[in-house]
């Protein structure tokens, strides 16, 4: 993943510029600083739900493009509160997202996404009845269940218990073993230290 002298603005608000940041496969790069700084506005840029004023983001060379179906099967992200139907169970939320990105049995790849992220027992519940740290696992899990080359997550650890934000370091490492990219926001210096490879701070931009 590559984003090449990149600039955002909002009006008279210059959030970053001049921002360059290159991740190989295999490797997590963290951005990290105060609140405000612009992270989950280059993570936005980095997914295609937002555009840079200029500069450019490449996946694997190509530059993003979200409403490419090739594109999307290759970069799944968590930026927030994951959206999920008033009607549909956990697993069978699950099993919706894992069809939509063409995954080939997407029954057993919502069984087992909702075991690692340990919540096979509600895997029949409605994602409404779940507490806030069972709903960050299941919006993890909606990223895990899907193909994917590259992972973008803003601020993953949120409500997360420790045995939670171990289970997800290790997750994260797991993703760098397979050759997946990993860029994340995060506020846990934790768990930075255990799963980033480099590390980018925003305070700097402003
Ligand atoms: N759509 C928008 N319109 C106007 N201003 C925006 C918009 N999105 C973000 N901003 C502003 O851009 C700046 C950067 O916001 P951003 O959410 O990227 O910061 P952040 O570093 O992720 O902060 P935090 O650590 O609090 O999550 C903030 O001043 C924010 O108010």
């Amino acid at each position: 993943m590559s984003v090449r002298n990149a600039h955002r603005s909002f009006g008279d608000l210059t959030v970053f510029t001049g921002v360059n940041v290159d991740v190989a496969p295999g490797r997590c790069c963290a951005v990290i600083g105060a609140n405000g700084t612009g992270k989950s506005t280059l993570l936005g840029c980095v997914v295609g739900v937002d555009r840079l004023d200029e500069g450019v983001v490449e996946i694997h060379g190509v530059p993003v493009d979200e409403s490419s179906p090739t594109l999307r099967r290759q970069v799944a992200a968590v930026l927030g509160d994951v959206a999920t139907f008033a009607h549909l169970t956990a697993h069978e939320h699950l099993q919706l997202v894992a069809t939509g990105h063409g995954v080939t049995d997407p029954f057993d790849a919502a069984t087992q996404v909702l075991e690692t992220v340990g919540l096979a027992a509600s895997a029949d519940r409605l994602p409404l009845t779940f507490s806030s740290g069972q709903r960050r696992r299941l919006a993890l899990a909606s990223a895990l269940v899907r193909p994917r080359r590259l992972l973008v997550l803003d601020e993953p650890e949120q409500h997360l218990d420790d045995a939670g934000r171990r289970w997800l370091a290790s997750t994260l490492e797991a993703e760098k073993r397979a050759g997946g990219t990993v860029l994340m926001v995060s506020h846990d210096v934790a768990l930075v230290d255990a799963v980033a490879d480099q590390v980018v701070e925003a305070d700097r931009w402003s």
